[in-house]
């Protein structure tokens, strides 16, 4: 019993020594793993060394208990004179409870080796990397037309800047506030028409537009600063003012000032056409305009022409619908409006005018169909004063303040609304007055 029980218990302790011998192993090769992938290399060599030291040293005591095992057990059976031989035990689970398992003594296992996600590379030989993915082709191919693209628009924003800048929008917005009293909202409103139409090259029909307001406030006035900037950026042979008293004054040529008109128009669109340049078509006193006229007009404008009648501007000043203006003015005119500024006030006044306008006109002809329409207002006493002192400066004559206020003081108003004084001339008398002096 005793030879059987010291068998197993010999045969036990090497397997824990074996158990113990992996496990301890294991440990080191993890380490030593651990060490590999540490960036100082003779840490881990040492920690290695010192690995196999320990193991070294517990296989040699491991083995010293092993040969005084096997002494001790040779002196038991030495008694005998043979070593110990008994029937083999069988084994039952009688008499075992719960709690003698737990007594067992816990047979080794062998550790699960935890898989590393990382790829571990051999530590001889230069380390290697993952190959680097090729760009494909393509990808260079878009950035390429990419940057064609760029710089494509960036050109094309280039000459749109160009072109508007040939115009000289900016100088004319200078002379037109400098030297119009009292539209500034109606200057806004023509200079926003001819900055979108000059800042695009393809236009699919010309730019027409029709200003309109009572006698006196500016219209004609408009028109020759118009005329006089435009004189200068393109050229005096692409500027018409047509002024119809003065170029047909008989109805009975209404029919060949027509023809005369047109054939003018068409040459000049194909000269403008030639220079790449946009010519400017001034009608002044258009209430005045015969039938005839303003027929071939519509037709120059409105039908599907070539290109180069596409690239054109109208301007038409009128005195049609001065009725709506000023009675508009003077009823809408109140307390309210005094904080407003000019563009606020006439944005508004292009906003409830311009229907009542529009079915006005398009009643007179079909022509104004084609056009943007842009009322001008009534001028104030300030304004007419602001004309007093331009014009007897011009005339070379001392501007001084109460002589100014008296001439404005003898033009006729309206009775003051919303603390506003409108002139019922405008400036119209001011250079007869001054002449006068
Ligand atoms: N808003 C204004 N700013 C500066 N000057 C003006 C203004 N309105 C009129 N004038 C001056 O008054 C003169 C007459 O004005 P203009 O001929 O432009 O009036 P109009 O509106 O064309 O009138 P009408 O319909 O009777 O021809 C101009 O020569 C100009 O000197």
């Amino acid at each position: 019993m005793s030879d059987g029980s010291s068998s197993t218990s010999s045969s036990q302790l090497v397997e824990d020594f074996e158990g113990e011998l992996d496990e301890e192993v294991d440990s080191e090769e993890e380490k030593n793993q651990e060490g590999r992938e540490s960036p100082i290399p003779s840490l881990s060599s040492f920690a290695s060394l010192r690995a196999v030291v320990r193991i070294k040293q517990k296989y040699h005591a491991m083995k010293k208990r092993r040969q005084e095992m096997a002494l001790r057990l040779g002196a038991q059976g030495g008694l005998t004179g043979a070593p110990g031989r008994t029937s083999p035990k069988i084994f039952t689970f009688d008499g075992l409870t719960p709690t003698s398992f737990s007594s067992f003594p816990s047979v080794p296992q062998k550790k699960k080796r935890r898989r590393k996600r990382r790829v571990m590379f051999p530590n001889d030989g230069p380390r290697k990397t993952v190959p680097k993915q090729e760009r494909s082709r393509a990808t260079y191919c878009l950035y390429l037309l990419f940057a064609i693209v760029f710089v494509q628009v960036y050109n094309a924003i280039e000459n749109l800047d160009d072109h508007v800048l040939r115009y000289d929008l900016e100088g004319l917005e200078k002379t037109l506030r400098r030297e119009v009293f009292g539209q500034q909202g109606a200057v806004e409103g023509l200079l926003s028409h001819l900055k979108d139409y000059l800042s695009t090259y393809v236009h699919n029909k010309p730019l027409v537009v029709s200003v309109h307001g009572p006698s006196g406030v500016g219209k004609s006035h408009l028109g020759r600063l118009l005329a006089g900037h435009f004189r200068s950026v393109v050229g005096d042979t692409l500027v018409l003012q047509y002024y119809v008293l003065h170029h047909c004054p008989q109805e009975a040529d209404a029919m060949q000032c027509a023809r005369n008109l047109s054939a003018l128009i068409s040459e000049m669109v194909e000269r403008a056409e030639e220079e790449e340049k946009i010519p400017l078509f001034i009608f002044d006193e258009a209430e005045h305009m015969h039938v005839e006229i303003l027929d071939v007009l519509l037709r120059l404008v409105a039908s599907k022409q070539s290109n180069e009648y596409l690239n054109a501007i109208y301007l038409f000043l009128s005195n049609l619908g001065d009725a709506h203006i000023t009675k508009h003015m003077l009823q809408n005119s109140s307390s309210v409006s005094m904080g407003m500024t000019a563009s606020v006030r006439h944005s508004n006044l292009v906003k409830e005018l311009t229907p009542i306008l529009r079915n006005k006109l398009e009643k007179h002809h079909p022509l104004w169909t084609e056009a943007d329409i842009l009322p001008l207002g009534l001028l104030e006493k300030d304004h007419v004063m602001e004309c007093f002192l331009e014009e007897i400066t011009r005339e070379g004559f001392y501007p001084d303040h109460s002589n100014i206020e008296r001439l404005a003081g003898e033009i006729e108003y309206y009775p003051v609304v919303g603390g506003r004084e409108y002139s019922q001339t405008g400036c119209k008398q001011v250079v007869a007055k001054v002449n006068m002096l």
